[in-house]
């Protein structure tokens, strides 16, 4: 190889060489571009469709190997749409910025979020929010505002279920009460007692509802009884008053037409002696005066008869109708004794507990207010004392309300034997007993008071072959000067309140 073209050769090489690093540079900056233009269609995919198809446009034309000159105006009208997307952005941050304000301070209003959330969510309003500089920036932001809300949806959830749990306890237990207070003929007591069997405190609103419409319906039904036992015995003596009435006007009828033939028949008699008078002074001869005197004597004589007759007819008239209005009013007589004796048996029962067969509320009432009275008018000792069995509601939830009816009934047999003769036990209300002593003072009747604790306490009940033991616990007091119903009660039951509150089983006493 000649000096020249070994020369010519070399430049070649280098001209060669430069081409490719020039090739392999350009190589580079589309590869850079390409990065670019993918990297920017990933994030900026789903924002604008236009700005999606231009920056498919241009990695083709990139991959294409288009010349930069024709490149240029691809890239003047993805700057433009990009400058149209941040302008899009700013408004979309605004929007959110106002949406993530208004939802936070709406769950600031929610009740029951837990103190660190309520402060954390302050913090966020506050502060978080304001430093905010993108869309981007909103995301942790959101993130927790959305657990704020769960947080605030479980808490209201929680309360709700709480809320309709206490709701239908509380329903219940006034259902259970009224069904108590029930005063109704037998065969409607037994079904009472069959709905009452159906209710317990977990029940739904539903189920207390259906219990409460049926106790409406044999509620109506008794009235309807009621209502046409009264209407009977109404008639009745409706139907009497009027026989009644008939018979005296058609006596008396009677006794008008006898007056007017007594009254001729006297008018004949009358008229027959005036005659005979007469006669006899005019009279000449013995014989003829005789047979005057016959004559007249005989007329004058039947006369008498009928006038006799009237006289035993009007008297048996007279007889059989008072025989008839007596019959009458003695069958009025005993309709009404009946009818009063089932009035006094509904008022005994409606003083009388249905199930334990104490004296009810009603009855304790009368008493009570009757006592206050007396204190008032001479004061002397009266002790009240209230009585409630100690966490009743588990033999309902454990054992079912039979065994609750049936807990209350032994109980209130133990309670009525274990108190004197002069006192006054009535179960107030559900599981709760109202104890009056009058002439004991509280000091004289913590121990009796104390004994019938005890007694409670000792009876062996045994449910579903467990041995249980059933407590009551006792608050007592004693009428004071100035004392109102109220008020003397009220302290029995501060004094019932401490007693439970300090652990039950026991008697506490207020002064
Ligand atoms: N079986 C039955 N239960 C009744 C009757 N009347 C009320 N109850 C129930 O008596 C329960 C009383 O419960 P609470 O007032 O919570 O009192 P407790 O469980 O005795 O608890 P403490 O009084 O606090 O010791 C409720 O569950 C009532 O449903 C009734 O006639 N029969």
């Amino acid at each position: 190889m000649t000096e020249k073209s070994k020369a010519t050769d070399k430049k070649l090489k280098q001209a060669i060489d430069a081409r490719m690093a020039v090739e392999t540079a350009r190589k580079h900056q589309v590869d850079i571009l390409s990065n670019l233009a993918a990297k920017l269609s990933l994030s900026c995919k789903g924002l604008d469709t236009e700005l999606d198809n231009r920056l498919a446009r241009f990695r083709s034309a990139l991959v294409k190997g288009v010349s930069f000159e024709n490149l240029s105006p691809l890239i003047d009208e993805l700057v433009g749409l990009l400058q149209n997307q941040e302008a899009v952005q700013l408004a979309q941050q605004r929007d959110l910025f106002t949406s993530v304000q208004s939802a936070g301070k709406q769950l600031q209003k929610t009740k029951g979020l837990p103190d660190e959330t309520r402060r954390t969510l302050r913090h966020l309003l506050d502060h978080e929010i304001n430093n905010v500089q993108s869309t981007h920036d909103y995301i942790p932001l959101l993130d927790q505002l959305i657990s704020f809300y769960h947080q605030a949806l479980q808490t209201k959830l929680a309360a709700n279920q709480g809320e309709g749990g206490s709701v239908s306890s509380q329903m219940a237990k006034q259902l259970l009460e009224l069904a108590n207070e029930l005063v109704l003929e037998d065969e409607s007591t037994d079904q009472i007692k069959v709905i009452k069997n159906t209710i317990t405190d977990s029940d739904s609103l539903e189920n207390l509802l259906d219990a409460a419409i049926k106790i409406i319906s044999v509620i109506v039904k008794n009235i309807n009884k009621e209502r046409q036992s009264a209407q009977s015995f109404l008639t009745s003596l409706n139907q009497t008053l009027e026989e009644l009435h008939h018979s005296i006007v058609s006596t008396s009828k009677h006794s008008e037409s006898m007056n007017v033939e007594f009254n001729i028949l006297n008018k004949s008699i009358e008229s027959k002696i005036k005659n005979l008078n007469e006669q006899t002074q005019q009279a000449t001869s013995i014989s003829s005066l005789k047979e005057l005197v016959d004559n007249e004597l005989k007329s004058l004589s039947e006369d008498f008869i009928a006038k006799e007759k009237l006289e035993q007819e009007d008297r048996q008239m007279l007889v059989s109708s008072f025989d008839s209005i007596t019959k009458r009013i003695v069958t009025l007589e005993s309709k009404l004794t009946t009818y009063k004796k089932r009035l006094n048996e509904q008022r005994f029962k409606s003083l009388l507990d249905g199930l334990t067969k104490l004296p009810n509320r009603a009855a304790f009432d009368e008493r009570y207010n009757h006592e206050m009275h007396l204190f008032n008018v001479q004061p002397s000792d009266v002790t009240l004392a209230v009585i409630d069995v100690d966490h009743f509601k588990s033999i309902n939830d454990r054992f079912g309300h039979t065994a609750g009816d049936i807990t209350l009934q032994v109980i209130s047999k133990a309670l009525q034997k274990s108190v004197r003769k002069s006192d006054f036990i009535a179960r107030y209300g559900g599981e709760e007993f109202v104890l009056l002593m009058p002439g004991v003072s509280l000091e004289n009747a913590a121990l009796p008071l104390d004994k019938v604790r005890k007694v409670i306490k000792n009876i062996p009940f045994k449910f579903r072959e467990k041995q249980i033991e059933i407590t009551i616990s006792v608050g007592a007091t004693q009428f004071k000067k100035g004392d109102t119903p109220l008020k003397a009660f009220d302290r029995a039951d501060d004094a019932l309140y401490e007693a439970k509150n300090s652990g039950r089983d026991r008697l506490c006493t207020s002064k």
